[in-house]
């Protein structure tokens, strides 16, 4: 079975949310039209890190996104892992990601496990304690986001349940790009799995932001470096590779948990 995923590797307007909601359509529509089975949205896509602007400009209950996106997906045919929104809920705001199908229906959401202190995140969002499972064009899959990458034993705890697709949807920074690059193929290797990972470009009051949105094979492969511009990069990825890779490895049937603390 082979998978087109789009990574839409874009450029965020800081605070100013229907100017990114424009863009993204105009990114979700260019995919579709390349016949891709998914397209993967970049972290905070709605408002950037305007973290003390949320009050004013956070979407409330993550309704206009949901309606966006659900409506999009539909419309384009297409599956949709939405990166993350900045979204309030009762009292608090999140960092949340929504995934729909091609008929428009939710399958998933995660709020960010691991709030990023460097980014004063956790001055301004609550916490996600949840782990993101959903099976998203025939594939099992899961989404963590951005600083999630640094916590392997998180990725983990959710891949051995079973996931064939890991989505990183990320605003991250140039200074760590070296990082980011080789974690995410760690992240692949060990746990056996694809890994499509979206990063921004462009710059905000404090970041400049390279892009280098990466699909990773179970290999550890790169197979697509969507580079350094604004753009919706494409890969497909072929699942009958992961039975390949699994079959003389099994890490995870030969995982020693009781050891583990
Ligand atoms: O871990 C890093 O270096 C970057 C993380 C980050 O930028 C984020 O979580 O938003």
């Amino acid at each position: 079975m082979k998978r087109k995923v789009a990574l839409a590797q874009m450029d965020i307007q800081l605070g100013l949310p229907e100017a990114n909601y424009q863009k993204t359509a105009r990114a979700i529509k260019a995919a579709a039209d390349h016949h891709a089975d998914i397209i993967v949205l970049p972290e905070m896509w709605n408002t950037g890190y305007a973290l003390n602007k949320l009050k004013d400009i956070a979407d409330n209950n993550g309704q206009k996104t949901q309606q966006f996106l659900s409506k999009l997906a539909l419309e384009n045919k297409i599956n949709i892992v939405g990166g993350s929104v900045a979204i309030r809920r009762g009292t608090s705001f999140y960092n949340t990601s929504y995934i729909y199908d091609q008929t428009g229906q939710l399958i998933g959401t995660y709020d960010k496990v691991h709030l990023f202190g460097l980014m004063d995140e956790n001055q301004y969002l609550k916490a996600g304690v949840k782990e993101s499972h959903f099976a998203l064009a025939g594939i099992p899959s899961a989404s963590f986001i951005c600083y999630d990458l640094r916590f392997p034993e998180w990725v983990r705890t959710t891949a051995r349940h079973g996931a064939d697709i890991l989505y990183f949807p990320a605003e991250w920074p140039s200074s760590r790009i070296k990082q980011w690059k080789i974690m995410l193929q760690s992240r692949a290797i060990e746990n056996q799995a694809f890994v499509v990972a979206v990063n921004r470009v462009g710059t905000d009051l404090d970041n400049d932001f390279n892009g280098h949105s990466l699909v990773i094979d179970p290999l550890g492969n790169i197979i697509s470096d969507a580079g350094e511009e604004e753009r919706v990069s494409y890969a497909e990825v072929d699942l009958e590779k992961l039975a390949e890779v699994r079959g003389p490895i099994p890490v995870f049937k030969d995982r020693r948990p009781e050891l583990y603390h």
